[in-house]
């Protein structure tokens, strides 16, 4: 009940302001009194200071200013500075924070207190000295110094790895200004999410590459080069090239798609690979089709040197993957632990796969359709999931007929079957070309509505081949227990 008197109705506007005055003068009371404690508590202690300056003598940018940088940008503290200044970064919604001038910032490294204050001087030639002052207690400074700039520096490392836009190198005749290699950035759409695959398998994958990124001492205690090599094997389109376009992405790490058809000889191979650079992925494609021609310009010693000898010399920090549609007619030899560490099956889809691509294709977590979709999966039906994607893609319009579509060629396609002929692309293929995206499908362009994979087929020429029952094999196989198509 609002009160009609306006001089209560004043008396208690005036009483609320009061209130609200206080409350608020009670937080800015606290922030006060905290102020006041710790400044009571820093009479208390004895300091050291140390400078990072933005540049040397000779003026060359201090690597370690740049790393603190990094570092204090990402700290959640920074946003309790009084000033600091909002940057966007290169991606399109990252915002970086960095201290103003004469700022100071608090960070708590292995329970000791530090902070860093921010500070500019304007030299003699006018010229404006960025300088990093780093203050910590003299108790603590023998404990923490060491161990805290190298915190910095893996926290930096990281950070700026992340940042960093991923490229694709594909291998050409003529040398370039990258060598052998020419690069555009990496634009391809792929993430481990969009890739539909059992969520164990893709899990265990993401725990191995997150354990390969931290293992630089354990592979060196060992005595091994710091490297590690997966085989993505499977019917065609079952998303073995975007799952590798997705494992770039994770560790950003620039890709070097080698396409051994342009590469002359063992020793060009050898020369190809000493060009790569750290933090890398090393793609070679369909490794089970080049391997089955008999007259090849690099031999399959030099493809095994390759997997193993080469990177003694050409550094580590890579990692290496082979797609091949089949593994039944390879050496055992190409497969053995050390050459290969991980091998990943990536079967046709069932019912679960189909599912997650209904959902990023069409928007479905449910549709009634579904029961009927799974029932004719149980019976023993598959297509792959770039079939079905594509089939998704020219009826996202209606997802009715979109599914009713699928259920058609499922019942056309009836038993099993594996694509001969490629439906997926090279990675180098889905990249950009001339900086522009190619489609977002990556797998094949489809203009013309197909609504069953008997016009699919006409369209694609795609033959089929009975999938075939084999239980993979090797040292850590993910997936194998499905039917290898
Ligand atoms: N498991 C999957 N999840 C999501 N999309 C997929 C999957 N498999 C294939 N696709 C889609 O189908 C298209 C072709 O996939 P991709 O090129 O990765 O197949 P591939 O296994 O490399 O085929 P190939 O053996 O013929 O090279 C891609 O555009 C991708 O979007
Ligand atoms: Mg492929």
């Amino acid at each position: 009940m609002v009160p009609t008197n306006p001089f209560i109705l004043v008396l208690a506007v005036a009483g609320v302001f009061f209130v609200l005055r206080l409350v608020l003068s009670g937080t800015a009371l606290l922030f006060l009194l905290k102020k006041l404690c710790q400044s009571i508590e820093d009479r208390c202690h004895v300091y050291q200071f140390y400078k990072v300056p933005e540049f040397n003598q000779s003026y060359q940018e201090n690597q370690l200013y740049r790393k603190v940088s990094t570092y204090l940008s990402s700290l959640a503290s920074i946003e309790d500075s009084h000033f600091a200044n909002l940057f966007s970064g290169k991606k399109s919604n990252e915002i970086a924070l960095q201290l103003d001038s004469n700022q100071t910032v608090q960070d708590i490294f292995l329970g000791a207190r530090v902070s860093w204050r921010s500070e500019e001087k304007r030299e003699g030639n006018n010229t404006i000295c960025r300088t990093f002052v780093l203050k910590i207690r003299k108790e603590d400074k023998r404990r923490i110094l060491r161990p805290y700039l190298q915190h910095i520096h893996s926290v930096s490392d990281e950070i700026e790895q992340r940042r960093k836009e991923v490229k694709l190198y594909t291998n050409t005749e003529t040398e370039h200004r990258h060598g052998r290699w020419s690069c555009v950035p990496f634009t391809h759409p792929s993430t481990l999410d969009t890739v539909a695959m059992d969520s164990d398998i893709k899990n265990k994958v993401k725990s191995d590459l997150e354990s390969f990124l931290k293992s630089k001492q354990y592979y060196h205690r060992l005595g091994r080069v710091w490297k590690r090599s997966y085989l993505l094997y499977g019917p065609s389109g079952t998303g073995k090239s975007s799952f590798v376009a997705a494992m770039a992405k994770f560790l950003c790490y620039d890709v070097y798609d080698v396409d051994l058809t342009k590469v002359s000889d063992d020793s060009d191979l050898k020369i190809l690979l000493l060009q790569t650079t750290i933090r890398s992925i090393i793609v070679i494609e369909d490794l089970d089709r080049f391997l089955s021609e008999k007259s090849t310009s690099v031999s399959l010693s030099g493809v095994l040197n390759f997997m193993d000898g080469i990177f003694s010399c050409c550094g580590e920090e890579r990692v290496m993957v082979f797609t091949m549609t089949s593994k039944d007619h390879i050496e055992p030899a190409v497969l053995r632990p050390g050459r290969i560490d991980v091998h990943i099956y990536f079967p046709l889809c069932d019912f679960s796969a189909f599912k997650t691509l209904a959902n990023s294709y069409l928007g479905l977590k449910d549709h009634k359709l579904f029961p009927q979709v799974e029932e004719i999966f149980q019976g023993g039906a598959t297509l792959s999931p770039a079939e079905i994607g594509e089939i998704m893609i020219v009826n996202r319009s209606s997802p009715s007929r979109a599914l009713k579509s699928v259920i058609t060629a499922l019942q056309t396609n009836g038993e099993g079957r594996g694509g001969s002929m490629k439906v997926g692309r090279r990675l180098s293929e889905n990249a950009s070309v001339n900086g522009r995206p190619a489609d977002e499908s990556g797998g094949v362009i489809c203009r013309e509505s197909v609504h069953t994979v008997r016009e699919f087929r006409k369209l694609y020429g795609l033959l089929r081949i009975k999938s075939s029952r084999k239980s993979g094999s090797g040292p850590f196989d993910l997936g194998s227990g499905e039917k290898e198509g």
